[in-house]
């Protein structure tokens, strides 16, 4: 039994008798929903912006400029894809630190980020993507998930501050 209140996400449906297109109750825990994110000196309209123009700081500034212009975390993404072989040789060992620094930053600076993270209080974060099994599960639901892992991480961080807060207020009295 889960403890997490979906309200949105039981009303989907799927059988293809309508085109649905209200974001799911978490969205907001997905790189291409809008908010914006203040990292490394700019600001960038979606997370995905960020983390995708990353790949080409050092080897390919004007694609870095082009992706912050992209008119969509969508644009963003594909023109990182277009572009894979200018990455650095050691993106995929970086990667995960990046992406957890720019996740951070997000939640940090959105506070309804921040709540609809507390507010799936104990339970697994899954990025349940259909395709990408490192950032998400993939096809299979066996996928690394590292991008869940983050946010996990990141609400581990925000439940032991809120502790220790408590603690030492109740040490205070
Ligand atoms: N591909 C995708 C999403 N997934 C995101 O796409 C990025 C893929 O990273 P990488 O493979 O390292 O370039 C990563 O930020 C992942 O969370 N999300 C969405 O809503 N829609 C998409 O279409």
């Amino acid at each position: 039994m889960t403890k997490i209140k979906q309200f949105r996400d039981p009303q989907l449906v799927t059988d293809g008798s309508i085109v649905g297109f209200y974001p799911r109750e978490f969205y907001v825990l997905d790189n291409f929903a809008s908010f914006q994110v203040d990292w490394c000196g700019r600001r960038w309209p979606t997370s995905e912006h960020a983390y995708q123009a990353a790949h080409f700081f050092d080897t390919a500034p004007e694609l870095a400029e082009q992706i912050f212009q992209a008119r969509s975390a969508h644009e963003a993404y594909k023109i990182a894809k277009a572009n894979a072989d200018k990455a650095p040789h050691d993106w995929d060992e970086i990667k995960v630190d990046i992406m957890e620094e720019i996740v951070r930053a997000k939640c940090e600076q959105n506070p309804y980020v921040k709540q609809k993270l507390l507010e799936t209080l104990d339970e697994e974060i899954v990025e349940d993507s259909p395709k990408d099994a490192f950032w998400g599960w993939g096809e299979n639901r066996d996928g690394r998930n590292e991008l869940g892992k983050i946010w996990m991480r990141l609400r581990d961080e925000l439940n032991s501050e809120t502790h220790e807060m408590n603690t030492n207020q109740g040490g205070n009295q």
